[in-house]
């Protein structure tokens, strides 16, 4: 990927745990709505690459994706409690603008934030906790329909829908990430959901680079590490994307510390 590449949402936890993994290696543009510190950009980004805007600002939108060959686009409202207002004007406006911007200007591929949560109403009371443990074998694959969880699963679950619209109608590329979730240095504590859906940071950084250098159409993955609780596939990630996670949350305990050395989870 010789072209810069747009990172929107570029100030927040996804958004830095990509730029730690993979900063020197694009040519970035960033947006977000809140200034970016000195610390928040990588080495030989200079603040005439940095868009300060409202992913729904149509013309600024417009003038970031000028140019770049691709867009990671995380900026929205990442809150699995958040009122439909904010979920419709910064997840489902903001990403029809991205995506319109996109085609405009013609660029090739775009990666998307999607969640777990766009899907998370298939963790029924008959499933749960045991589809969490590792000796369960029920997988989401990416095939399944939509069956969000709340209302910003059913933005994300549009996401995923004006992506594939804009892939059929322009031909655009597009991957949705149904990101798990994402923590620092170790998984979520005390959590078995979170456990099974960790996605580290070198993982995360890995995954997105993978998302800016394959080939491919229109797709759904998902975005965890190679946890043995998982209960998303990773097999088309692994396939399309060439997708080769390092990280499993069962190399810490319950409570979150390292285990030593081959000591995996009983
Ligand atoms: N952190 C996680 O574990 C997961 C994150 N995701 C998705 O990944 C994306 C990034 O999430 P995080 O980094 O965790 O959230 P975050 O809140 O840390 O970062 C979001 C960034 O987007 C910016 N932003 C929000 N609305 C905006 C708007 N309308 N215009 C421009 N910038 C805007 C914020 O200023 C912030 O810097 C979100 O779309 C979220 O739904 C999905 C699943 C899990
Ligand atoms: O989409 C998201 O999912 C993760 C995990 O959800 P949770 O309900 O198990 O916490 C969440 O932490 C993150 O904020 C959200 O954007």
């Amino acid at each position: 990927m010789d072209d810069p590449v747009l990172l929107t949402g570029a100030g927040g936890r996804v958004g830095q745990a990509i730029l730690a993994g993979i900063g020197p290696d694009y040519d970035w543009r960033l947006l977000d709505r809140e200034p970016l510190s000195e610390d928040e950009l990588p080495h030989g980004v200079a603040s005439d690459d940095v868009v300060v805007a409202d992913v729904t600002d149509e013309e600024a939108v417009r003038g970031a994706v000028e140019g770049v060959g691709a867009v990671i686009h995380l900026a929205g409202d990442p809150r699995p409690n958040a009122p439909w207002d904010s979920v419709l004007r910064n997840n489902i406006d903001g990403t029809h603008a991205l995506f319109e911007a996109a085609v405009d200007v013609g660029v090739r591929k775009v990666a998307f934030a999607s969640s777990n949560h766009a899907v998370g109403a298939y963790e029924t009371d008959d499933r749960t906790p045991g589809m969490y443990r590792r000796d369960d074998d029920y997988r989401l694959d990416g095939t399944e329909l939509p069956r969000p969880s709340n209302l910003y699963g059913v933005s994300k679950a549009a996401g995923e829908t004006l992506g594939r619209y804009y892939h059929d109608h322009d031909g655009l590329s597009v991957v949705c990430v149904r990101i798990g979730n994402l923590t620092k240095s170790h998984p979520p504590k005390e959590y078995e959901r979170g456990q099974a859906m960790w996605l580290s940071h070198r993982d995360c950084a890995h995954l997105f680079d993978r998302c800016l250098r394959a080939e491919y159409g229109y797709e759904i993955v998902y975005g965890i590490s190679d946890n043995d609780r998982k209960y998303y596939s990773l097999a088309r990630a692994r396939e399309v994307l060439g997708y080769d996670p390092q990280d499993n949350s069962a190399e810490y305990t319950f409570e979150g510390e390292p285990r030593g050395g081959n000591d995996l989870e009983d």
